[in-house]
């Protein structure tokens, strides 16, 4: 039984249950009524009665919340860019990135999506036009390399301790200050809780990841516990844009609506290349279709005409 419903059930059976003993309390002294309350007792005693169901664990992320950023995260000039100069793959485009955009990029395979992806983050130089990002924003990226970097013979906790050394040490810092300077003793404890190892757990705990787990060596986890230590390494520096290439391929339903979720509920923007169609519609709000013909693209709202597009012209 689904738990929602075993909740209504245990709920009503608990409303019928104080409706009785409304009842017999009320009338418990009363002779004309003796022989109903003889009757409801009875009846209670031969109620067979609900178990309060345990609430199911669902997995959730969250991402942390960034400050505003003005202006667009990336624009792309009229950029135009093939490995060599005799094949075009991305024929002068240009689109700036919002802060707030949530965009889905789809192509045949070969279009030129990762490649745009590597344009963005100016790991390559484009024949024509500019690249410009706002400097001000910070861009994290997510591909499967994320999580074959991780070590597997560490615990989540340490290999986020080496990871951020300098993070980690800045914080111990900050925390002797404190103490050396402040007498405060509520201050000191307050600060206290943002020690490395409580700063990472912390950090881990938006990803589902709390407990034991995050001290036991990463070979005994799984795929998806993994994921979430790489999703705790992509937004540790709480970045504004999030750049996704294929996120959902090694992730369970589990991690992956647990990603849609934290997109949902997060501020900063996101763009994805992803073949993954439930994926692509939960978490983007516009498709950027890819003409491996034309090397151009389109824009579009709805992603089966995105698709049309990617396919016919391809
Ligand atoms: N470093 C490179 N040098 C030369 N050609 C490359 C290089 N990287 C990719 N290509 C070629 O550029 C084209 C576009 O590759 P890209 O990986 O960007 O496509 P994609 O749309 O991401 O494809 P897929 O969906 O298969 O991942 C392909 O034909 C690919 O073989």
């Amino acid at each position: 039984m689904e738990y929602e419903t075993a909740l209504k059930n245990y709920e009503n059976q608990q409303e019928e249950i104080q409706h009785h003993k409304r009842f017999i309390d009320r009338f418990r002294a009363s002779a004309a009524r003796a022989a109903s309350v003889q009757s409801r007792i009875k009846m209670l005693n031969a109620m067979e009665r609900f178990q309060k169901p345990e609430k199911p664990f669902t997995l959730e992320f969250e991402f942390p919340q960034c400050s505003h950023v003005s202006g667009d995260v990336i624009s792309l000039r009229n950029v135009t860019f093939g490995y060599n100069s005799k094949e075009i793959l991305l024929n002068g485009i240009s689109q700036n990135i919002g802060l707030d955009s949530r965009i889905g990029v789809i192509g045949a395979n070969g279009a030129g999506k990762s490649t745009l992806i590597s344009l963005m983050l100016e790991q390559l130089k484009p024949i024509k036009g500019d690249v410009v990002r706002n400097r001000k924003a910070r861009i994290a990226v997510f591909t499967q390399h994320h999580i074959d970097q991780l070590d597997l013979s560490m615990s989540p906790m340490d290999f986020l301790l080496a990871k951020f050394a300098d993070d980690c040490r800045s914080l111990i810092y900050l925390f002797i200050v404190i103490i050396l300077s402040n007498n405060n003793k509520q201050y000191i404890y307050n600060i206290e809780e943002k020690r490395p190892a409580e700063y990472i757990r912390n950090k881990l705990g938006a990803f589902g990841l709390s407990g034991e787990i995050v001290n036991q060596r990463m070979v005994f986890l799984s795929g998806g516990q993994k994921s979430r230590v790489a999703f705790t390494i992509l937004t540790w520096e709480i970045p504004h844009f999030i750049i996704m290439d294929e996120p959902t391929n090694h992730l369970d339903m589990e991690t992956i609506d647990a990603l849609i979720g934290a997109i949902h509920k997060w501020n900063g923007g996101i763009l994805v290349v992803s073949h993954d169609q439930h994926f692509l519609m939960s978490a983007a709000k516009k498709f950027w279709s890819l003409s491996i013909k034309s090397g151009t693209i389109e824009e579009f709202v709805d992603l089966g005409k995105a698709k049309d597009f990617a396919s016919h012209r391809a």
